[in-house]
């Protein structure tokens, strides 16, 4: 008799038999690219500046570049009369000055400039290395690299960086009823590749989205075995629960080994984790919003720590609305939205189905609810991780 009961494997256990499964069989390549071309890629070593910048002090105005300590007790009834200057222009050296008085502070008489007023050491002026120092640690290996990183590492002497080569993964939808267009009754719009292509271009994976195979057993076995011999890992959509359609679990037991089936999570549960020629080979719920958070929560962390990567994840602090009440045993992502009301973040809890793309769609974010925690109350301060 086919057994419609599902164990449970911790959430933190997944992620730890993925992580070994990886470690084994998976090494990140590198490769040395144009920093205009690593947005979205992970560093692959620590970057140390080459530089300092500013190299000098320099003007952070356009102006006279003067010795402060000639303007001290100057008012506009006591005008200060100096001689040794420089004209400077915004971003020039201001060796052997320390402030400087911008044009339109100060009038130039024979040749001298009068100022009105008094002037402080470093006025006006960016300091030697106050933005980069020599030597300074710029980026860490393992670090995703923003817009900001690159401008850092840029200001430091690197026109290129060394980033990892990310995987390539297979994304395998499956059920006859799914198509692109729908033009008959009892056919399906197959969306959930989308979600999986953005989520993993997001970090650099290199992304195969494939036609949806039909529900037959040899068909689909045939399908893993061959995508394995171009992919690094496998991600086979849908099929993943016990219904007499569902056959995941069958392909890939009879291709290798089935680690686990059912994991701890709302939603997300039926997730299936398997191993075949020693590669990673997945199975993602077929509802969207589970799928989303298996790749986020389960596959995504494990592959970040396997690798040591920071994916510098964003997160903020809101109060929540109402009172949230959660199962014991499941570790649950809730999403909410998230409203400014006087000043403070307040998180609304959304519908919680997980076959409904709108609400992820309002959400800006998610709640992890841990899994021995049955409720909270509202008016907590929780963490939301935004999406
Ligand atoms: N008897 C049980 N039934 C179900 C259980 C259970 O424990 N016992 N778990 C439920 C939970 S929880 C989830 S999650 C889903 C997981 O479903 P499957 O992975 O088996 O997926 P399917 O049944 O094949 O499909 C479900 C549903 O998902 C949509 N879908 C699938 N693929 C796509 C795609 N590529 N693009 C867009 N939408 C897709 C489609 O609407 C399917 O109808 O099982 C519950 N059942
Ligand atoms: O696990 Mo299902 O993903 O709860 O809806």
């Amino acid at each position: 008799m086919k057994d419609y009961h599902f164990s449970a494997t911790l959430p933190q256990d997944a992620r730890d038999i993925i992580e070994k499964i990886l470690k084994e069989y998976l090494s990140l390549k590198t490769e040395t690219i144009s920093i205009y071309k690593a947005q979205g890629k992970f560093a692959a070593k620590d970057y140390l500046s080459l530089n300092t910048s500013p190299p000098t002090d320099v003007a952070a105005m356009d102006g006279y570049a003067i010795n402060a300590e000639q303007t001290f007790n100057t008012t506009d009834a006591n005008p200060a009369i100096i001689e040794n200057f420089k004209v400077v222009q915004t971003g020039e050296s201001i060796e052997g000055f320390d402030a400087v008085v911008p044009f339109e502070e100060a009038q130039i008489e024979n040749g001298r400039i009068k100022i009105f007023q008094s002037y402080y050491p470093r006025q006006n002026v960016r300091s030697k290395g106050e933005d980069v120092q020599k030597e300074q640690l710029l980026i860490k290996k393992g670090d995703l690299l923003t817009i900001f990183d690159k401008v850092y590492l840029k200001a430091g002497g690197y026109l290129e960086v060394k980033v990892y080569k990310m995987p390539k993964v297979a994304f395998l939808p499956t059920g006859e009823e799914l198509v692109d267009i729908v033009e008959k009754e009892g056919q399906l719009v197959e969306f959930n590749s989308v979600i999986f292509n953005d989520l993993l271009q997001r970090y650099g994976f290199e992304v195969g989205i494939l036609k949806p195979v039909e529900n037959n057993l040899k068909k689909l076995t045939e399908k893993i075995k061959e995508l394995l011999q171009e992919f690094d890992i496998v991600f086979v959509n849908a099929g993943s629960s016990k219904g007499d359609k569902d056959l995941t679990v069958e392909a890939i037991s009879a291709l290798g080994e089935v680690l686990v089936h059912g994991i701890a999570i709302k939603p997300g549960k039926p997730t299936i984790i398997g191993k075949v020629e020693n590669k990673l080979v997945i199975g993602l719920p077929g509802f969207p919003v589970s799928m989303f958070f298996v790749l986020k929560e389960i596959f995504l962390k494990s592959f970040f720590k396997a690798y040591n990567l920071n994916p510098k994840e964003k997160s903020i602090f809101a109060t929540l609305e109402r009172r949230l009440s959660s199962d014991i045993g499941s570790e649950e992502y809730v999403r909410v939205s998230i409203k400014n009301i006087d000043g403070k973040n307040v998180a609304k809890i959304l519908k919680r189905g997980a076959s409904v793309i709108s609400s992820l769609k309002r959400a800006d974010g998610y709640i992890t609810v841990p899994i021995n925690v049955d409720l909270i109350e509202e008016g907590n301060l929780l963490e939301v991780k935004l999406i």
